[in-house]
């Protein structure tokens, strides 16, 4: 199955290296001409993963053209561009294969019911999980929730990316999959402001354990399954995500638990904290939704500039509450 990879980001290129890891030749559709130049002159992804050799299989570009040939589509643009993206890519009835980990701003829809809407022939898949990009372009040992509801696509596309140091697991629920990539987001800023703050270790663990349970809260009232948010793409990605400064969300929520904004700290970022976009959405998503998420709230209100002791005591003074309901 020939691959193409929208997007030139860092996780982008390390899934086009997954791809192309037996020298399958794959392109790799960018932005920016300085990831196209350095990916085809010096197989490096200068801009976003800087110092890690790519496969030379791998051929970037800018021409939505040079996907034509591809048989499925790996889509890893940050969720809020996702929709002016895949506006532009001619998909067809092609797979798209959605790794973005977020919820469209206005519409608080999640990326594969976007990618459905603007490509009603196109099957879809969700790929995500513990994966710091660096670590996959790397080789390091890697496993992914693979989530279609087509078995037969389900079982090609799991082949076809897996290898020796990545395993995917597949699943039929395309939903629980993206809601634990995406409310992980928003609770890796919360464990970061904990370590920004000095709050202690204690603090993280309750922050990981109550967000799990808002997690699965929320995915399964917008119909994901509670063992999916158990999994590598739920729970996995939340306990990578909320334990490593390596994440660009926790190290989001380490500053503003430093007591700097968050306008501050976005302002000259290159790389993206899907979080800080996807917070307020899952607020409103939430409330629409009839579901409580207290630390997602907590985090709107630091992102908002609430100092952060106003935040921790109104999380810590809440009504206390029976911890299973
Ligand atoms: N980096 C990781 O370790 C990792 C792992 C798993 C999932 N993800 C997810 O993959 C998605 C992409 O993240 P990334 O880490 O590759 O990004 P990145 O931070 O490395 O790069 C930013 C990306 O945003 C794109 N971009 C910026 N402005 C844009 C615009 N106006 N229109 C379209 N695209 C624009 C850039 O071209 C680039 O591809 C995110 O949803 C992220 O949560 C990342
Ligand atoms: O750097 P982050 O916080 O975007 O996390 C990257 C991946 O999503 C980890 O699975």
């Amino acid at each position: 199955m020939k691959i193409a990879v929208i997007g030139g980001g860092a996780w982008g290129t390390a899934l086009a290296q997954v791809a192309a890891r037996g020298g399958e030749p794959v392109t790799l559709w960018a932005r920016e001409d300085d990831v196209t130049t350095s990916v085809n002159a010096r197989h490096e992804n200068s801009l976003f993963l800087p110092g890690i050799p790519l496969s030379p299989s791998i051929r970037a570009t800018g021409d939505l053209a040079d996907i034509a040939d591809a048989e499925a589509l790996l889509v890893v643009v940050p969720a809020q561009f996702l929709r002016s993206v895949l506006t532009q890519v001619p998909v067809e009835c092609r797979p798209l294969v959605l790794c973005a980990k977020g919820i469209e701003a206005g519409t608080q829809k999640l990326v594969a019911e976007v990618a459905r809407e603007l490509h009603p022939d196109a099957p879809v898949a969700v790929l995500s999980g513990p994966t710091f990009a660096h670590e996959v372009a790397r080789g390091l040992p890697t496993a992914v929730t693979l989530a279609c509801e087509d078995d037969s696509l389900r079982e090609r596309l799991a082949e076809r990316l897996a290898g020796p140091a990545f395993r995917t697991y597949g699943s039929s629920d395309v939903a629980g999959a993206e809601i634990g990539g995406a409310v992980k987001n928003v609770l890796a800023i919360a464990c970061g402001v904990v370590e920004g703050a000095g709050l202690g270790l204690n603090a993280r663990a309750a922050l990981i354990a109550r967000g799990f349970a808002e997690m699965t809260r929320f995915g399964v009232a917008r119909g994901g399954r509670p063992e999916t948010l158990a999994g590598l793409s739920g729970l996995g990605d939340l306990v990578l995500t909320c334990s490593s400064i390596n994440s660009r969300n926790f190290s989001l929520g380490v500053g503003l638990g430093q007591g700097k904004s968050a306008a501050e700290l976005l302002a000259d970022r290159r790389t993206v904290a899907e979080g800080a976009a996807t917070a307020p959405v899952l607020r409103e998503a939430a409330r629409a939704a009839g579901v409580d998420m207290p630390v997602t709230q907590a985090v709107c209100a630091l992102l908002e500039g609430t100092p952060v002791g106003q935040v921790v005591d109104a999380l810590l003074s809440r009504p206390l509450r029976e911890e299973h309901v």
